[in-house]
């Protein structure tokens, strides 16, 4: 690791007598975390099943170390999404969303969706979660992981926090602000961060986040919880954005949050103008925990306005165009799925409660997504197999262990049985789709998804 020589000095002049065990941490291996989904599966049940050696992680409940030799992202279980791969630090930002069922969350910078999908197993599949990501092609990963998690609440979109913040002024309960960085935090993970680090680049970031938080704050209605997150230690881009934001917005407070064995506290001796209660903040160093480095700030809008009237999506009336649909759903579930549908295209999706309307928005996914509606029939999504369980449909295909591979290479299955659509599953966790005629279990898994060479 080749770290860079002005960031060294800068750190050595921060933290003074520190510097030693914190250079030191670099060259210790890293920790590696996965979070359990409770969406799909309970932690207990979890760890009886977990084929893997696990150790919890003091700052969140669902969250455990794994062992250096383990490889969880290439478990069927990771496909069936039982768990998301996230390094342990950045899962003290999820819990401090403390995001509750029912309620309207906004996560602004959220590709590639580890505290997205952190925050939607709180919310347990009930309320509106908004996850945007600026970039196109992280958004496209965003929605991915999102599928795979089965959340259906969740809308994706491809914005600017500028453009978002037109639309949904005073609205959500909490909003997570996890900014682009310097990234100092991974280096120990991530050579690229370290190779584009410059004191030019802290100071872009530091404005970058200003400008992104201060959009976030105007989205956030009266009472509501405003998170601020970075893996970098600057304190440009940790207290100076904060400090600057609340000199700027006399309507948010900072909250003192909770801190672990090992969580240090926001430093006002690191930055002129520090907020006086700056250190109710906090920093995650990777030579005081087993994670690498964060910061979290909390904020709560104490004064503002709630916004009054609101234009709602436009849900779909003509329920005629769902024909196939109707007869699948008769077919396949147990108990329908209620909620407004609306097309995008022939893509057909359930919007969560409450949406907003995305009229000119750039959208991937505006809420739970169902699937095809080809001409005389309807095709089902991944996503909606990634999100039922067993007991909700009526046909489902425990796949043998032996046969657990090759379905996710593609390949069909001998089968019999009544034909339709079945929901595949492993060890009763679904993963996809199979089509059963003339003695085979035609295989529906994704082609961008199918463990080629794996
Ligand atoms: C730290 S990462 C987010 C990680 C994510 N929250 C997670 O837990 O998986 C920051 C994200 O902000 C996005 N970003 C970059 N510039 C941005 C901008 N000007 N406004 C909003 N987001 C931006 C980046 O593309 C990146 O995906």
């Amino acid at each position: 690791m080749n770290l860079p020589a002005n960031f060294l000095v800068k750190m050595k002049n921060l933290l003074k007598n520190e510097y030693e065990d914190f250079y030191k941490s670099y060259y210790e291996p890293k920790k590696q975390g996965l979070r359990v989904n409770t969406l799909k599966i309970s932690i207990d049940d979890f760890l009886e099943k977990s084929p893997f050696k696990l150790e919890k992680i003091p700052w969140v409940k669902e969250g455990f170390f794994y062992q250096d030799e383990e490889r969880p992202g290439k478990h069927p279980y990771h496909e069936a999404g039982l768990y998301y791969i996230q390094e342990p630090s950045a899962m003290a930002v999820g819990e401090m969303v403390d995001a509750k069922p029912g309620e309207k969350v906004l996560d602004l910078c959220a590709a590639p969706g580890g505290k997205t999908t952190h925050i939607a197993s709180k919310m347990n599949q009930e309320g509106f979660l908004l996850a945007n990501e600026i970039h196109p092609a992280r958004a496209k990963i965003l929605s991915q992981n999102i599928e795979r998690m089965g959340i259906k609440n969740a809308v994706v979109t491809n914005e600017t926090p500028a453009r978002l913040a037109e639309r949904f002024p005073d609205y959500f309960d909490r909003i997570l602000v996890d900014a682009p960085c310097s990234g100092e935090g991974m280096f120990r993970k991530d050579q690229d961060a370290c190779d584009e680090w410059s004191l030019e680049n802290v100071a872009l970031c530091a404005s970058r986040q200003g400008d992104i938080l201060a959009n976030a704050a105007n989205m956030l209605k009266p009472g509501g919880r405003l998170v601020y997150s970075t893996c970098t230690f600057s304190p440009e881009e940790n207290e100076g954005v904060i400090s600057h934001f609340l000199k700027n917005d006399s309507r948010f407070k900072l909250e003192r949050i909770e801190a672990y064995e090992g969580f240090g506290k926001g430093r006002e001796d690191w930055i002129p103008d520090a907020a006086s209660d700056i250190d109710k903040t906090l920093r995650l160093w990777p030579h005081k925990l087993q994670g690498e480095g964060h910061y979290i700030a909390v904020l709560t809008k104490i004064d503002g306005e709630e916004e009054g009237k609101r234009k709602y999506a436009e849900v779909l009336r003509d329920q005629k165009v769902l024909k196939d649909y109707t007869q699948f759903a008769k077919e396949t579930f147990i108990k329908q799925p209620q909620g407004d549908f609306i097309l995008f295209g022939d893509q057909l999706y359930m919007l969560p409660n409450e949406t907003l309307s995305l009229k000119n928005l750039k959208v991937l996914r505006p809420g739970w997504h169902l699937g095809t509606n080809k001409k005389n029939r309807f095709e089902p999504s991944h996503a909606l197999a990634l999100s039922l369980k067993g007991e909700e449909v009526k046909h489902t295909w425990n796949i043998a262990s032996d046969e657990i591979e090759s379905y996710l290479r593609g390949e069909s299955i001998s089968a019999k049985g009544s034909k339709g659509w079945y929901l595949v599953e492993v060890d009763g966790f679904s993963i996809g789709w199979g089509k059963l005629a003339g003695d085979m279990l035609k295989n529906h898994y994704p082609k961008g998804l199918r463990w080629v060479g794996k």
